[in-house]
């Protein structure tokens, strides 16, 4: 579960993000939508904790984000719109040292990093070091690692971007499954066809502001309404 309150953050006199409240509970997967600086990735960093909001809270599972972040984060699975690495060390290596962090159990985490390994075709990879990784695996290996201690809340940042169409689409199975499976699942994206496929609920941002909450059904019935397409829809929405 994720529960946002009134969450804010401005830079100058630029409003990033303006009083975001939203609820996102276990089995959903929400997703973000929203053109080029609406506010997405400045939602996300708030909201995992990765900055501190100059007003708002956040509870993840009923915890708050700023008063117990270690406690929080250990619920949280994260993957940002551009992913940090040890760059020197291997992708085992780094699901070790994530592992590590997690303080799991060695044995386990080894067959859990072996799985996500098949599942997002990271073997051949294993020898490399990371900074030696295409786009497309490291951020393969960004979703295996933040999936590795089985989050209850899991939330990535433009999660499409930089991945081919056989990739793209075991990673939209993979949010899917995850929802199905119980997390709370949070993504953003600018790509309403992504949204379209995967997501239960939508919430679209727009200049720091959520103007749109709802089901695809629900936007789908302002599309009847107005007699436009999902995609004029959204343009018309943000303007
Ligand atoms: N550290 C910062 N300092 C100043 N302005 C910032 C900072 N981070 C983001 N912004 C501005 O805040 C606004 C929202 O940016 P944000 O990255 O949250 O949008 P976004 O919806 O994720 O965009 P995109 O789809 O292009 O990644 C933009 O106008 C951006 O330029």
């Amino acid at each position: 579960m994720i529960q946002i309150e009134k969450l804010t953050m401005h830079y100058g006199d630029l409003k990033a993000l303006n009083d975001l409240t939203l609820e996102v509970r276990p089995g959903e997967l929400f997703a973000f939508l929203g053109p080029n600086g609406a506010g997405k990735t400045t939602a996300i960093r708030l909201l995992t904790g990765m900055m501190k909001p100059m007003k708002g809270r956040v509870e993840i599972c009923g915890i708050d984000i700023q008063k117990e972040p270690l406690k929080a984060k250990s619920l949280l699975g994260y993957v940002p719109d551009v992913a940090a690495f040890y760059e020197k060390l291997t992708a085992p290596e780094f699901m070790q040292f994530i592992a590590e962090l997690f303080e799991m159990d060695v044995a386990y985490a080894a067959e859990r990093t072996k799985d996500l390994f098949t599942q997002f075709a990271l073997h051949e990879h294993c020898r490399q070091r990371i900074e030696n990784l295409s786009h497309g695996t490291r951020q393969r290996l960004a979703i295996a690692s933040a999936l590795l201690h089985e989050p209850k809340v899991f939330v990535i940042d433009e999660p499409m971007v930089g991945l081919d169409p056989i990739h793209a689409r075991v990673v939209k199975e993979e949010l899917k499954r995850q929802a199905r499976n119980g997390a709370t699942v949070l993504m953003s994206t600018h790509l309403l066809n992504i949204v379209e496929e995967v997501a239960d609920r939508i919430g679209i941002l727009h200049r720091g502001k959520l103007i749109f909450v709802g089901t695809l059904q629900e936007l789908r019935a302002e599309e009847a309404k107005q007699g436009l397409n999902l995609e004029e829809i959204f343009l018309e929405m943000v303007g």
